[in-house]
């Protein structure tokens, strides 16, 4: 379908060109889709039966996603709910050619060997997470080989037996949330999946796109012209419990920009050429002094530590300070919030990208007068997490007046967060679409 291919094909070509501190080759394409009324429900009421939002028309469109995705993911709520087969059901479409279906299943508690995504055998994928220590250990592990009898591929995301070398596994004692920039980078490497349909449900969706432009290539959305009304499950931020429930009440700066719409029948769906979170409310966030960190999507905090995005952080700055304005992509001040909130930077700041780039090839921890250093995980709130900062560093000035961050005590830096004292420009910003 060409609406399908025309934005996967954007998007493709999107990433391809993009500056991230991120590599994103390291992960597959990600096309975030799902279906939902016109009051932004994706389920029915009280989440206990599957609801058939989209027409005829638009299913087609959903099935030619999958088809043209290597790997098709939901979540375990979704697979409680829905018992989905997840498989590409198109007259023209050859029944043996499927993609590969992924569950999202921290705790291996919803998916069983009589699941759809099972019993149909499209050789199923199972991320959960639980620590040797883990006092359901022995339970889960008997769970884990009875998937594994019927061939279900089962990565347990913090157990180093099941990764590749090169990845390190997830550290975080929250174990019902799936670290996805590493579940990604898994998919990629151990199962050569390059490129993934997120389905859902209503939690997938909020912790994708928690992590935006990071997590999410390609986003199409199916409206359908009806509404569920009261108790019906959000698309987005649905507030029930679960693993982001920090993120309950919190005001969302995430823009679709260059959207396009398309009618299917009696649907309208929307594919977005960019998906993009405003800077300058990711900013307001990490400046609020009360910030609590369990505010801050688990999934962004665990991965990002993952994925040592602190010292490829630098690279990007950089670049950007060439400008002579302080420009920080999203993924900066992601990185930024996640690392302790204090490194936005002034103009002309002698932050060292190449003694910056050193660090990051040896892995040895940075010297305080060129990077901060990498930042460690703590589950406290977000001045428990800044404190684990070195308190070595003096106070001082640049030259142009503007404060040496790097040169900052803990508690300056933090202040030069709150009240900067200069004044900071967000290049390429379009005005933001609802
Ligand atoms: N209309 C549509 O296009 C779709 C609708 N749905 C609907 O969505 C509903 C299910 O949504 P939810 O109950 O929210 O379940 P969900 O499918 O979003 O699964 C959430 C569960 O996944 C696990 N999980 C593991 N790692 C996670 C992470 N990093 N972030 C979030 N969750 C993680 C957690 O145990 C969490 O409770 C159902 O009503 C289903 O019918 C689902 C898919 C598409
Ligand atoms: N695109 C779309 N429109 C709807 O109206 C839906 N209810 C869904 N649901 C998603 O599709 C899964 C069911 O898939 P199978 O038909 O069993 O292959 C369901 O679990 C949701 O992920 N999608």
């Amino acid at each position: 379908m060409d609406f399908v291919e025309a934005a996967i094909a954007a998007a493709s070509e999107r990433r391809s060109k993009r500056k991230t501190p991120f590599k994103d080759e390291d992960r597959p394409l990600v096309v975030l889709s799902y279906a939902q009324s016109l009051d932004g429900c994706i389920g029915a009421k009280d989440n206990t039966q599957p609801l058939r939002l989209s027409g005829p028309e638009s299913m087609r469109l959903t099935h030619c996603i999958r088809a043209r995705c290597d790997a098709v993911l939901v979540g375990s709520g979704t697979v409680k709910n829905d018992d989905p087969r997840l498989s590409v059901r198109l007259d023209n479409h050859p029944p043996s050619v499927q993609p590969r279906p992924v569950v999202l299943d921290s705790r291996l508690s919803a998916v069983s060997s009589t699941s759809n995504v099972v019993t149909l055998n499209n050789r199923l994928i199972v991320f959960c997470q639980y620590l040797d220590s883990d006092p359901e250990f022995t339970t889960l592990q008997s769970k884990r080989a009875v998937l594994e009898s019927h061939k279900v591929s089962v990565v347990n995301l913090a157990s180093r037996h099941d990764l590749p070398d090169n990845l390190d596994p997830a550290s975080s004692s929250d174990v019902s949330s799936i670290p996805i920039p590493l579940m990604l980078r898994v998919l990629k490497s151990k199962f050569g999946v390059n490129s993934l349909m997120v389905e859902g449900g209503s939690r997938i969706i909020s912790a994708f796109l928690g992590l935006g432009s990071l997590c999410v290539d390609c986003l199409i959305v199916t409206v359908a012209p009806m509404f569920v009304g009261s108790g019906g499950v959000k698309a987005f931020d649905s507030g029930g419990e679960g693993a982001d429930e920090g993120k309950k009440g919190q005001s969302v700066a995430l823009s679709v920009v260059d959207p396009v719409y398309r009618q299917f029948g009696s649907d309208i769906d929307s594919g977005s050429k960019k998906l993009a979170r405003g800077p300058a409310m990711a900013l307001c966030k990490i400046s609020k002094p009360n910030y609590n960190r369990s505010q801050i999507p688990a999934t962004a905090v665990n991965n990002l530590h993952n994925m040592d995005s602190f010292t490829q952080w630098c690279l990007v700055c950089e670049r950007k300070l060439n400008h002579d304005a302080v420009y920080c992509s999203i993924e900066c001040l992601k990185t930024d919030f996640v690392s302790s909130g204090t490194f936005i930077l002034p103009p002309s700041s002698p932050v060292s990208a190449s003694s910056c780039a050193a660090s990051s090839t040896s892995r040895a921890p940075p010297s305080p007068t060129n990077c901060p250093p990498s930042p460690t995980p703590s589950h406290g709130s977000f001045s428990d997490m800044s404190s684990s900062w070195s308190s070595s560093y003096s106070s001082s000035s640049s030259s142009n007046g503007s404060p040496d961050r790097s040169q900052m005590s803990r508690h300056e830096a933090t202040q030069a967060i709150l009240n900067p004292p200069f004044s900071l420009e967000f290049k390429s910003r379009r005005p933001r679409r609802i």
